[in-house]
């Protein structure tokens, strides 16, 4: 199986990553998931244009330009021959010797990607699955995709030791996201999500599922909701590059509209599916 470091297409027992890599040390990184369908990559461009943004917003030189790296994720899909899974792909601040100041310009960042087989989780979204809440103890900057993923292990962590799928946390009342998905609500046939500021991460399947709902007349508003708001709901679902459009039908052991998917989330389930062949074919 082949990754790509740094550009090139490299035998996966031949990467080696140095201790002193800043990712390694500190989670001095960004990171991308992107989806594979058929062989051909889901919204790749949106996925490349917010980690050129999160390396922006970190002062981390990206080290080729996104159209390159497109090209390089294409051509490791076709050597590792991937029909539907992920690719993984982060980029760190580079190998120095430990220091929190940034090192000079001498030292180049590290970009790693690799693919992995992953079908869609097509049972957990024909029955949906069940969540808790949990206080959001992150940071005030969750709209950069960051490697500093410690609060959202612990909260997915908890999720999976009370038997959920998700963790769904909370900010002062506010539902926020999950710990590695977006959520939505559904009120009186109007879908409500968090608005796109630093306390979320602007999920690209949110994006998609907001534009599916405006094209196909289902009301669709990015308004801050409660947990009150959350568990008194009609429908719930998350969305997510691995998550897809995901019902859920309990939440902290209480059900959820009359605990089975509901009609709204049916249809955009339809619609991010046809979304899905559009862009990757059948
Ligand atoms: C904190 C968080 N919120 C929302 C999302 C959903 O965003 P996308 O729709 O762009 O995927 C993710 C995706 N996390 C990736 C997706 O799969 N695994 C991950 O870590 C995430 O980690």
């Amino acid at each position: 199986v082949k990754m790509i470091l740094n550009g090139n297409i490299t035998e996966r027992t031949e990467i080696k990553i140095d201790l002193e890599d800043r990712g390694y040390q500190f989670g001095d990184g960004v990171y991308e998931v992107i989806r594979v369908y058929n062989g051909v990559l889901f919204t790749a461009d949106e996925h490349l244009n917010r980690l050129e943004a999160s390396a922006r917003s970190i002062h981390l030189t990206m080290p080729c330009s996104t159209v390159e790296m497109k090209e390089q994720l294409l051509q490791l899909v076709e050597e590792n021959k991937l029909d539907t899974g992920i690719i993984y792909l982060q980029i760190t601040r580079g190998v120095s010797p430990r220091n929190h100041l940034f090192p000079g310009a001498e030292v180049g960042p590290v970009y790693i990607a690799y693919t992995r087989e992953l079908a869609s989780p097509t049972a957990a979204m024909e029955n949906g699955v069940k969540t808790i809440t949990v206080e959001d103890i992150r940071w005030l900057r969750c709209d950069i995709k960051s490697l500093n993923l410690l609060p959202n292990l612990l909260a997915k962590q908890k999720a999976s030791e009370n038997g959920c799928f998700e963790a769904l946390q909370h900010r002062n009342g506010t539902v926020t996201e999950g710990s590695s998905s977006n959520v939505s609500i559904v009120v009186n046939g109007e879908v409500k999500t968090h608005p796109a500021n630093n306390l979320i991460l602007n999920g690209i399947s949110r994006q998609v599922m907001i534009r599916l709902c405006t094209d196909n007349q289902i009301a669709v508003k990015e308004e801050i909701y409660t947990v009150e708001d959350l568990i008194g709901a009609d429908e719930v679902f998350l969305t997510g590059t691995t998550t897809e459009v995901m019902p859920i039908i309990e939440i902290d052991g209480k059900k959820i509209g009359n605990g089975a998917p509901g009609p709204i989330t049916r249809q955009i389930q339809t619609l991010f599916k046809a979304e899905i062949e559009k862009q990757c074919g059948q």
